[in-house]
């Protein structure tokens, strides 16, 4: 590693990012869009990602992307699967790849599964010459970067390397605004002047009081904490969601009520179905695994509760359908409106919709899924994913079962024709605006509409003859 004294750093003028997902394309579009004099790659060894970027149809829907994207794209901006090349001739590389759960050995179902930033670190340091800036924006574990540079500071070519952690905080959906406009961007490191190369390329666009600097490990764990804080309120306002249904009192309502608390605050309140995605759950685990691992299991029981009260929200949802169905939604069509974890992402990963259709596929309903955005291979195979419950292959009984009772379709109407209920599982504007006397008309009686986000709650749905439940009050 490099202190200070030994080597002046010169201005970032090459960029490369390994990992063209969520995280990494987004950021380096924005950064190419910000930064017209750095010339920004990005790098992936998934070679059809990679061909998706420079098509029309980018692997992931997000609002206002397409046009940042093109604004630099074949300018200073440029996706390549040519590894070896892009690491070798820049100043600077992220590491924006994914962290996923581990789901074998050591830590599996908790820890995060490090390989693939490991074997970024090794790429990094086989390719490289000279010095170079190596930047964590995946979301690590603290103290990863010790692992990081003891595998850089080997590199045999003589290179050298600064390291830094610089955390992404942009939410899926508003991608777009929050790199455009962040609340902060954090960036945490051992030498000033590799820190400072890094913030001269944010300051481009955010505003220098926005751009906080702490040492490595802070910046590690703030990531971990922050998505720890944020899925804790979900759960918090849920768990108050049963408690509303029990005692007539009305979550929103309630939400509202603290929310004007200025300590809380009015965001992150609002009662669902559960949260979902690819970072809250995983990150909880993971610093659940990391308290663990620093002897603090009353810390680790404390967060590790968060998601269980998560898994606890969709249960009580499915629950609650089957109850209302008379007990048996066996044989019966239910309209699955939404897959995609929260509105404006094609994402499915960890959405509520995978774990609540399961339940009610294992109660044997039939049903007809519409996501506006979703691709319908991407639902079945999330579905039968789940369905294999760690096994590694599907047994006949869920294949047939995902056959006979999966049906995916590309209109509200047909997912609800003949349907005996509705459930809203993502809470996308289109839902809010359909035709709702037609539905009644075409579904069976009595018809049900079980609203896992509450975006239906105002429409005049009792006066069309719907029975409506929503989350956390009762009618
Ligand atoms: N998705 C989000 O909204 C979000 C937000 C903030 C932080 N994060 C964090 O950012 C990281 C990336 O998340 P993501 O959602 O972009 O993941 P992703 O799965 O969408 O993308 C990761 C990409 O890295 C590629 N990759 C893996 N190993 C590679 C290697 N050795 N060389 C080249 N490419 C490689 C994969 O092929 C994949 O395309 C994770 O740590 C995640 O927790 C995600
Ligand atoms: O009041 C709320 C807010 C969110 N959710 C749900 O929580 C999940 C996560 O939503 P959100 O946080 O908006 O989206 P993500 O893209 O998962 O973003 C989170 O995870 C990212 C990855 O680490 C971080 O960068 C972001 O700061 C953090 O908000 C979704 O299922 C939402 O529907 C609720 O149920 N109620």
């Amino acid at each position: 590693m490099t202190t200070d004294s030994q080597i002046t750093i010169a201005p970032v003028r090459k960029i490369c990012c390994i990992g063209a997902g969520y995280v990494g394309g987004p950021t380096m579009a924005m950064i190419a869009k910000q930064c017209p004099d750095i010339q920004v790659k990005v790098v992936d060894i998934n070679e059809a990602r990679i061909a998706q970027w420079n098509s029309d149809t980018l692997p992931i829907y997000e609002p206002g992307l397409h046009d940042v994207v093109v604004e630099s794209r074949g300018r200073n901006l440029h996706f390549t699967a040519e590894v070896d090349e892009a690491i070798a001739e820049a100043d600077m590389i992220f590491i924006s790849v994914n962290t996923p759960t581990k789901d074998f050995g050591v830590g599996a179902g908790r820890a995060a599964n490090l390989e693939f930033i490991e074997k970024c670190a090794r790429k990094i340091a086989e390719v490289s010459s000279g010095h170079k800036i190596v930047v964590e924006k995946s979301t690590l574990p603290v103290r990863t970067a010790e692992a990081v540079k003891a595998i850089l500071s080997r590199a045999s070519s003589g290179a050298t390397f600064d390291v830094l952690s610089n955390p992404e905080f942009l939410a899926e959906g508003t991608a777009v605004e929050d790199l455009l406009a962040p609340d902060r961007v954090l960036i945490g490191g051992e030498s000033e002047q590799a820190i400072q190369a890094l913030v001269e390329i944010y300051a481009n666009w955010v505003p220098r009081e926005r751009l906080l600097t702490t040492n490595l490990w802070s910046s590690e764990l703030s990531k971990l904490t922050a998505n720890a804080f944020l899925a804790q309120r979900v759960s918090s306002i849920n768990s108050i969601s049963a408690l509303c249904e029990a005692t007539e009192a009305d979550v929103d309502e309630v939400a509202m009520a603290i929310g004007t608390d200025s300590r809380i605050g009015p965001k992150f309140l609002k009662s669902s179905v559960g949260f979902g995605g690819s970072c809250f759950q995983k990150d909880i685990l993971n610093l659940v695994y990391l308290c663990e691992f620093f002897g603090l299991p009353e810390v680790a029981e404390y967060w590790e509760q968060v998601v269980k009260m998560n898994d606890y929200q969709k249960q009580r949802f499915v629950h609650r359908i089957v109850r209302t169905l008379f007990n048996t939604v066996s044989d019966k069509k239910i309209a699955i409106w939404g897959f995609a974890f929260k509105k404006d992402t094609n994402d499915t990963r960890e959405s509520a919709a995978i774990y609540i259709c399961r339940d009610l596929l294992r109660e044997k309903a039939k049903l007809c899924i519409y996501d506006p955005q979703v691709n319908p291979e991407q639902i079945r195979k999330d579905l039968a994913a789940v369905l294999k419950n760690g096994d590694s292959e599907l047994s006949q009984a869920s294949a047939q079962l995902l056959a006979d009772n999966v049906e995916i379709v590309s209109d509200l109407k047909t997912a609800s024709k003949d349907a005996h209920a509705i459930a809203v599982l993502t809470e996308w504007d289109e839902f809010a605006t359909a035709d709702f006397a037609s539905i009644h008309d075409s579904m069976k009686k009595p018809a049900f509409i079980f609203d896992g986000r509450n975006v239906l709650k105002e429409l005049p749905l009792a006066e069309l003859g719907f029975e409506y439940h929503g989350i956390g009050f009762r009618r």
